[in-house]
């Protein structure tokens, strides 16, 4: 389902900072060899996500769901001299091609990319978050937010993706609600809910919900 009228969408597109050639290649060798292309996050969302860390300025952002690493590059060139990005991700046979894009990159310095379940590496992980981008299986959202909140400095933002998922999160089809949708449904509520943030739901590409620890 798209959101806005696809003539819009392009408007939008030919309106935003295009990719340069590294994300080009990420996008191309994505859809040239890896199985749901769809997943990676984009010109829009990753221009988006690059501007969000720039104007936040984190020192450290953990971003669960790494993928083939576009939206990983896009925040870690928002980076100010000195920041660092976790970014975490359970599929091991994408490592080779991931590393290999982040260098290219020149962003290996920046990026402290783990493999494994993000469910156990999280509690692992040393510090507290300025900026957390959840993007991994829509079932565990819940689970990531409880993991990553208490862990947020003051004023960090979580940026969870595809909380909209097609429209679906509306339940207003004939279909019974499958288990993704009722688990993103379920998240937006807890958030809207919860008093220790203020957040906005952005209908940008699939939704971004951002939520500000206060
Ligand atoms: C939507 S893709 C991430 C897209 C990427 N952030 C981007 O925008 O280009 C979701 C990723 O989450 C990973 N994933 C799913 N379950 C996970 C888990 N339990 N722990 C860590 N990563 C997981 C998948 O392997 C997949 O690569």
């Amino acid at each position: 389902m798209e959101f806005i009228d696809p003539a819009l969408l392009a408007y939008c597109q030919d309106h935003t900072s295009p990719e340069d050639d590294i994300l080009k290649h990420i996008d191309r060798e994505t859809h040239a060899r890896v199985m749901m292309p769809r997943m990676l996050s984009g010109q829009l969302q990753g221009k988006t996500l690059e501007l969000f860390t720039k104007m936040l300025n984190p020192s450290v952002i953990l971003e669960i769901g790494t993928y083939t690493g576009y939206s990983a590059v896009c925040m870690a060139r928002g980076l100010s001299r000195g920041g660092k990005l976790i970014t975490l991700d359970i599929n091991d046979e994408l490592e080779e091609m991931v590393r290999g894009f982040f260098a290219k990159a020149g962003l290996t310095e920046k990026i402290d990319y783990r493999l494994g379940n993000a469910l156990e590496l999280i509690p692992g992980l040393e510090g507290n978050f300025d900026m957390v981008f959840i993007d991994a299986d829509k079932i565990n959202y819940g689970k990531y937010y409880d993991l990553v909140i208490d862990r947020m400095n003051k004023g960090g933002i979580i940026l969870a993706d595809n909380v909209l998922w097609s429209g679906k999160i509306l339940g207003n089809t004939e279909k019974k609600i499958d288990k993704d949708t009722q688990a993103l449904i379920n998240f937006n509520k807890m958030v809207q809910e919860d008093p220790r943030v203020e957040n906005v739901l952005l209908p940008i590409r699939d939704g971004i919900m951002m939520a500000r620890k206060l």
